[in-house]
């Protein structure tokens, strides 16, 4: 296994500052710019790098959100969750069931470990990822679903405006780990309450992931099966813990897998580092491809119908020129510096 590397880790004030001191030399200048929030992460973003930032004015969530809090004040609002008997979700195999609870004892039941009403075993887990009104054509919206608890929460002003996207609630049972995925908006992960494991990927180790569509087949990401998955050994694992508090900036694209140390209360927020154009309008979930992405990958599959028309010996040696053709014109690096490139601090 590749060695586990940490993402690089900021504190809003004093570390974030003093890294950029140490890449730029201006310190008081970015000190001042950093206070205003927008230009740090501009920086970070630009970066396109994963980074945790840690006591970044959130709101009074932090302080507020205890297990009788969102009850009282989240209500009763029916919200669909997902519940499965094991730790794990499988989104693949579909090993959990969706159910419908009011949102206060869904909240009751996910905070606790062994349950007296329960779906399948008296210890199954929850995990609740909030949808918009109608949820095949609206974005969640904290603020919309949820406006009691929306009044604690402040959304970090690291984007403008018109890039909003989304923002989702994220409540888990403790041990829930959620499949790895990427999603293609650039998101802030806020931990608000709970301790939660993040494990990232990125874009470029796409190949050693055994995707299905946005999705990883590699379930057990400590304990992979590498006699299903031996380039598995090859993704390099970035790896943090977020504490309440804790923001991670997840780049679109960096493939993402949860695990919650403890019952966890987490709000996240998708916006667009594109041209609103770029995206799929039909895509409330901020997961569907770019509509060009769509398009290459359309383009490919009818590339290799046209490929079955030939014999193997053939198709094979015009599969492997497209590859290369492919590798030529639109990787931005060759992937053996990919593999090399290193996301780490010390690279700061
Ligand atoms: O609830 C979680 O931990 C998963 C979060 C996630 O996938 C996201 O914010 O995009
Ligand atoms: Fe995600």
């Amino acid at each position: 296994m590749k060695q586990r590397k940490l993402i690089t880790q900021y504190s809003y004030t004093d570390d974030f500052c003093t890294g950029l001191s140490r890449t730029f030399g201006y310190m008081n200048s970015f000190k001042w710019l950093w206070m205003t929030g927008l230009s740090g992460l501009i920086y970070i973003s630009l970066q396109r790098r994963p980074a945790v930032l840690r006591g970044v004015s959130v709101g009074t969530c932090c302080d507020r959100w205890t297990v009788d809090y969102l009850a009282e004040r989240g209500g009763s609002k029916d919200v669909k969750v997902h519940v499965s008997a094991e730790p794990q979700m499988d989104f693949l195999h579909k090993n959990f069931l969706y159910r419908t609870l009011p949102f206060d004892v869904f909240v009751r039941r996910a905070a606790e470990k062994k349950h007296a009403d329960f779906f399948i075993s008296e210890e199954e887990y929850y995990y609740l990822r909030s949808l918009g009104e109608d949820p095949r054509k609206e974005p969640a919206d904290l603020q919309k679903q949820f406006p009691g608890l929306a009044e604690d929460f402040c959304i970090p002003q690291f984007f403008q405006p018109g890039q909003f996207f989304s923002c989702v609630f994220r409540i888990s049972s403790c041990g829930l780990q959620l499949w790895t995925h990427y999603d293609v908006m650039d998101n802030l992960l806020v931990q608000v309450s709970g301790r939660k494991r993040v494990v990232l990927y990125s874009p470029q180790d796409a190949q050693y992931l055994y995707l299905s569509g946005d999705k990883s087949e590699v379930l057990d990401i400590d304990n992979p099966d590498l006699e299903r998955f031996p380039d598995f050994v090859k993704a390099r694992r970035y790896e943090c813990v977020l504490d309440p508090g804790d923001l991670i900036f997840i780049p679109a694209l960096w493939f993402h897998n949860t695990l919650a140390l403890q019952f966890g209360v987490g709000v996240n927020v998708f916006w667009r580092h594109l041209p609103e154009e770029s995206y799929d309008k039909r895509d409330p979930y901020g997961n569907k491809d770019l509509v060009a992405a769509a398009r290459a990958m359309q383009a490919t599959e009818r590339a290799l119908r046209a490929l079955e028309d030939l014999p193997p010996d053939y198709r094979d040696f015009y599969a492997r020129r497209m590859v290369l053709h492919i590798q030529s014109r639109a990787y931005s690096c060759p992937q053996e510096e990919a593999v090399q490139r290193d996301y780490s601090a010390q690279s700061l």
